[in-house]
């Protein structure tokens, strides 16, 4: 059993615990270089605002701000399954690390970012039989850039194997007006086709408006080409195996409750993901990170 780390209680200036929306607990972040706001809840990542930039992090209007639910938007954290569970499916999608209630253990302000460290160990989670024991250690970095690293521990006396994703939700001026490059050339699986389907394409990823949903191998570089607000925001994830490109569309998103109907016009997700083939084996006593970095240019 890990043993969890006692909530930290003394703050750096300009990191503060202060009553988030449906007055759940989290860490607000006002440095010179960005600000931003995490919730304990799932340690989910909310906001993010580099300095004389627009929030970079989109967020559902019809979130819901509750301990029995995932927030919608923001950087949701997909552990210890991606999707629905492969055996038994009355199991939260994407697994129980965005439901959890995470503790701050470390926060540090310095002249470039601001680092937070989270936690989660099997005694505050409650994980189901076949994941436990184990230690999460999620650190996010804010500053000009945004780093989340997500590390997992195996504190068990057996292998343990996961997914894992950083489900990022990027805020874009008109989805009709925004590419995606990196992944031209690479092979996807078309997970909005019925049934699934694979392709490649040489161009960037385009949006009509329709549902859109690949999984492609992780590129070096990502960039999202957002012409409506003139910016791109590029995405590096070197220890992810794959990246998920994901927009529901209007039919789509009308069949979801968090989700408002016109919604998917201002929304892209660009995750960085271990799944499926790509999903980690850890030994007793290993331990593995994964990473992405977002930045503006
Ligand atoms: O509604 P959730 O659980 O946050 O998931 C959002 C979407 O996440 C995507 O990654 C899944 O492939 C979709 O099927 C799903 O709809």
């Amino acid at each position: 059993m890990t043993t969890p780390s006692a909530p930290l209680t003394d703050l750096p200036v300009g990191i503060s615990m202060i009553d988030g929306l449906g007055s759940l607990p989290a860490v607000a972040v006002a440095h010179p270089s960005a600000t931003a706001l995490i919730y304990l809840h799932g340690a989910h990542v909310a906001e993010w605002c580099p300095t004389g930039q627009l929030p970079v992090l989109w967020m559902s209007a019809l979130s819901r701000y509750s301990t029995a639910d995932p927030l919608r938007g923001g950087i949701p954290l997909c552990f210890p399954w991606f999707g629905k569970n492969a055996t038994d499916a009355t199991l939260p999608n994407h697994g129980w690390a965005r439901l959890a209630e995470w503790t701050l253990i470390s926060a540090e302000s310095g002249a470039d970012a601001a680092e937070l460290t989270f936690e989660l160990t099997e005694q505050s989670v409650g994980v189901p039989d076949g994941t436990a024991p184990m230690r999460l250690l999620y650190v996010v970095t804010v500053g000009a850039e945004l780093t989340a690293d997500l590390q997992v521990i195996n504190t068990a006396d057996r292998d343990l194997t996961f997914e894992e994703a950083f489900h990022t939700y990027v805020t874009v001026g008109e989805i009709t007006a925004t590419t995606i490059g990196g992944f031209e050339n690479l092979p996807y699986l078309d997970r909005a086709a019925t049934p699934e389907a694979t392709g490649v394409s040489a161009q960037r990823v385009l949006f009509g408006g329709e549902h859109l949903e690949r999984i492609y191998p992780m590129p070096a570089l990502i960039d999202v080409d957002d012409a409506a607000q003139s910016r791109v925001i590029t995405v590096v994830a070197p220890a992810s195996a794959q990246s998920v490109i994901w927009n529901p569309g209007s039919v789509k998103a009308a069949d979801i409750a968090d989700f408002g109907d016109d919604e998917f016009t201002s929304m892209v997700c660009v995750e960085a993901a271990n799944v499926l083939d790509g999903a980690i084996t850890l030994a007793p006593g290993a331990s593995n990170h994964m990473t992405t970095t977002l930045a503006v240019r």
